[in-house]
This record gives C-alpha cells, structure tokens and sequence, in this order.
C-alpha cells in the first residue's frame, strides 16, 4: 500500500459565518440530507452525480432549496474528498472502535467532522446539529452523548491532530501505486483531496478569455479558473459572461487532448460514438467536421443537444447502442470515448473511489475492448479511430489498446512528441497519451493538476 496522502490540515478559521442557527429547520435538513446522501454512497455505492442531480436527485436533496443543495454538495465532496483523514482523526479520539453495526452513527460523524474540519461553519453549529440529527434518528438516539463528547473534542483539539491515511481504499490506493510508484501515487492521491479548478474549452482567444475570467492559460490552449483568491468564480458558471452566447464549455484540460489526435479534419465524416454530453462533440464540430454523435442514453443525448445549441455547433444526433449501430456509409474517423471506472476524475467526483471496485474495471475493460472491436468495421480503410477513456487504470486503457493491436485490420498510429507542444511528458514510448492528475503542476495546489485520461490511435489498414 501506498501509505501516501495528503497531510491533514486544519482549516484556516471558522466561526465568523452566517450559517443558520442550530435550532433552525433548514440548517437541520441539510446534515440529514448530507447524511443519507453519503450512506447511500458508501453502502449502497449509488453514484453522487445521481442522487444530487437536480431533476432525479435524492428525495431529501430534492426537498431542499438551491443554497441549501450546494451546502449539501460542499459538505459531501469534503467528507468524501477527505474520508480517510476524517477517519483517522476520528478514530485517535474514540476510546474504542464504533461498533461495527453502527453504520449510521458513523455517517453522521463524518459529515460533521467534514464540517468542522474544513468548511467555513461554525463548529458549534455543526456540533449542535449533529446532536440534534442523532436525536431524531432513532438508530443514533442513543449515541447523542458520545456524538457530542466526540465533536467538541474534535473541534478543542483540531489543530494539534495529524495523520498521514490515505484518502482512498485499500484497493485504490494499492493499484495507484502499482502502476504509477508510490511517489507519484502519493502526489495523484494528495491532488485529489483538493477541490479542483474549472476548466474551459474556448471558442477561440484563449488569452482574451483568460484575461476577461480572471484565469490562466495551459499549454494546450485550456482556460484555467479556480476559486482562489484574485481568481474566484462566483456563483453558478451559467453567470459567467458570455455563457448563453456560447463561446466556452467545461471540459477538462485532459478531456481535450483526445480530440485533437485527428488532426486536421475539417470537412471529413466523423463519428463520435458515446457521445454526451458532448464535450469532444463540440471540438469535432468547432474543428470543421461533419459530426454524428452516436448515444445510447436518450437523456444524456437530450443534454448533448442542448450543449450543441447553445453552443451553435452542427451535428448529427443518433441515439443508439453502437453495438447495434450500422451507419449507411462508413466513416472517415471514428472516435470511441469508453464509457470507464472514472478513477481519473476523482478530484470531480470523489465517490468514486468508493462506489467503483476492481471488479467493475475488470468488466468496463472488457465491454471497451469489445467497443473497439466493433469501430473498426465502422471507418474507411485507411480511417483513423481513436480510443479514449478518463481511467487511471492501465487495464482500461494501456492494455485495451494493445490488444486492439492483435486485430490484423488495424495498425498503431503512434502520438509524436511534436504534436502537442509543452505536452510531450504525456506521450508514453508506445506513443499513447496518458495522463494523470499528477500532470500541470503548479504552485498552487488548487490550479494544479488535470484528469486521468488514456487515449490511443490506430489506422484501419487499407486493403
Ligand atoms: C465517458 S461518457 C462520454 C463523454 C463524452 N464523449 C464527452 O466528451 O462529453 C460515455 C458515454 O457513453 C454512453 N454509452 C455507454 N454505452 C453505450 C453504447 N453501447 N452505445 C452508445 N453509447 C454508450 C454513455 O451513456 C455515456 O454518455
């Protein structure tokens, strides 16, 4: 195992905020929200994305309104960013284990101690509304007291608490290491405690957006905004200027890489197979192709759709399962976009190193290379397909794509170091992309870092 992490560190101040008062309903409503939202992802390994989306969300989460959704959000995306830190804190200042059925209690005391160790909340107004939370809640009624003794500890004796635990399972952290080292699995795993910056794909003008967002640009043309100080983004990114016109979408710095491995492809038939929402959908579009974008889910492709028309980028929308897919006429490129275990995307999704297992990534590597198999027959002889996929793991992506190799139709078009300047560390000898959120160091921890992402290309061999 690793054994590395990021260094827990606490907050640099609460107390002074307006948060609601501890008796007050909403304020309550919220920890118990944030509570059955992290026990169904913990236990249940339901995904975040789902139980706080803002149309089929959790029922609790559903019931709350927008402040109060986003403070649920923060608290879960500390609780889930941190988990292994707050459990190890927690446990230096129980006396004895929590009992191994207490599954609720411990919920509880993890969304409390996120609070009090890393978001701007008054300690005493988590600690009273954990208390009052265990109240209600006939499973924790009877461990009120010890709710309580823990958190004001917690809160006394914050400062003076350390541990280096890992923020992910055994597991997670297990195959960083195996894969990337333990030193630069340490660095992956410490980038992924911090909330990470939003990144823009724009239009053009990349340093004109910057300038104008109060953001940075990466050597890849990526406009970089992070909540900082002198870089903020307040409130929603729909607020942001320019939004409705369409000159910019989010979409990692990684997530852009895969895309521009066509070259130039202005006027030729692409298919963007797994589609939405659409981010490498709108770079095929904006780079001059003839885009169809291929779905299976009728809600994400309804969002593709969407994304396009704000964005006033033509395509062709088909909603389909690819493996059924036959299009009329074969394309020029395809791009296949697997779907993954997502464990490059952590810094955005947090759950996922705790809702994913290795037997997930051992079936999503099977049905991609199954995927990729079926493009081939999709694109010209002499088409390029490109593979990608936002999972560190070299199962879902190293080893997929040599084995496509075994295909006697297709051959390696390797990545050159010339193609993407200032890159050239993600270029791996084989001639794949790989990177890791280990890649765009910075200074500052909270504008470092980019996703996870593998991305290979062959040729179909003209025959
Ligand atoms: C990683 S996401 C794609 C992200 C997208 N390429 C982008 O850049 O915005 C994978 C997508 O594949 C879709 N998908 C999964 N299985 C599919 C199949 N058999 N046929 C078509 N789409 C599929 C999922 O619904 C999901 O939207």
């Amino acid at each position: 195992m690793s054994g590395g992490g990021a260094a827990f560190r606490p907050k640099k101040h609460a107390g002074k905020q307006n948060r609601p008062e501890a008796a007050d309903r909403p304020g309550l409503a919220v920890r118990q929200c944030a509570a059955r939202l992290l026990g169904a992802v913990i236990e249940k390994k339901t995904s975040l994305d789902g139980l706080t989306d803002n149309q089929h969300g959790h029922p609790y989460y559903m019931a709350l309104d927008d402040r109060d959704r986003s403070l649920v959000r923060a608290i879960l995306g500390a609780a889930l960013r941190n988990r292994g830190t707050i459990d190890a804190l927690l446990a230096q200042l129980l006396d004895r284990p929590l009992p191994e059925n207490a599954v609720a209690l411990k919920t509880l005391l993890h969304i409390a101690a996120a609070q009090i160790l890393y978001l701007d909340i008054p300690d005493h107004s988590a600690v009273d509304l954990s208390v009052t939370a265990a109240n209600e809640d006939p499973r924790n009624r009877r461990y009120a007291g010890l709710v309580n003794a823990i958190l004001r500890r917690l809160s006394r004796d914050k400062d003076k608490l350390s541990t280096s635990a890992p923020n992910a399972p055994a597991w997670f952290a297990e195959n960083l290491a195996k894969t990337y080292g333990a030193e630069k699995a340490a660095v992956i795993l410490a980038i992924q405690a911090v909330e990470p910056p939003v990144d823009l794909t724009v239009k053009s003008d990349p340093q004109g957006w910057a300038e104008r967002l109060g953001g940075i640009v990466l050597p890849n043309g990526t406009v970089r905004l992070a909540r900082i100080e002198g870089i903020r983004i307040e409130g929603a990114l729909t607020d942001l200027p320019d939004f409705a016109e369409g000159e910019w979408w989010v979409q990692d710095a990684a997530a852009s890489l895969p895309a521009r491995l066509f070259g130039d492809i202005r006027g030729k038939r692409v298919a963007d197979l797994c589609a939405a929402p659409g981010g490498k959908t709108a770079q095929l579009a904006l780079a001059g192709a003839d885009v169809t974008a291929i779905e299976i889910s009728a809600n994400r492709l309804a969002r593709l759709r969407t994304n396009l028309e704000r964005l006033k980028l033509p395509a062709h929308t088909v909603e389909a399962n690819l493996m059924q897919y036959r299009p009329e006429e074969k394309f020029d490129a395809v791009l296949l976009d697997a779907p993954c275990s997502s464990t490059g995307t952590v810094r955005r999704h947090p759950d996922v190193p705790w809702t994913k297992s290795p037997e997930d990534i051992a079936k999503l590597a099977t049905l991609q290379a199954e995927f990729l198999a079926r493009t081939v027959d999709m694109v010209k002889p002499g088409g390029i397909i490109v593979f990608s996929n936002c999972s560190l793991d070299p199962s879902e992506g190293e080893a997929v794509a040599r084995s496509a190799l075994e295909n006697p139709a297709l051959e390696a078009l390797p990545v050159s170091q010339g193609e993407f300047p200032g890159l050239e560390g993600l270029i791996t000898p084989e001639g794949f992309l790989r990177s890791t959120p280990a890649d765009f160091p910075h200074p500052d921890p909270r504008l470092s870092g980019m996703d996870g992402f593998f991305a290979a290309r062959f040729r179909r061999i003209s025959t």
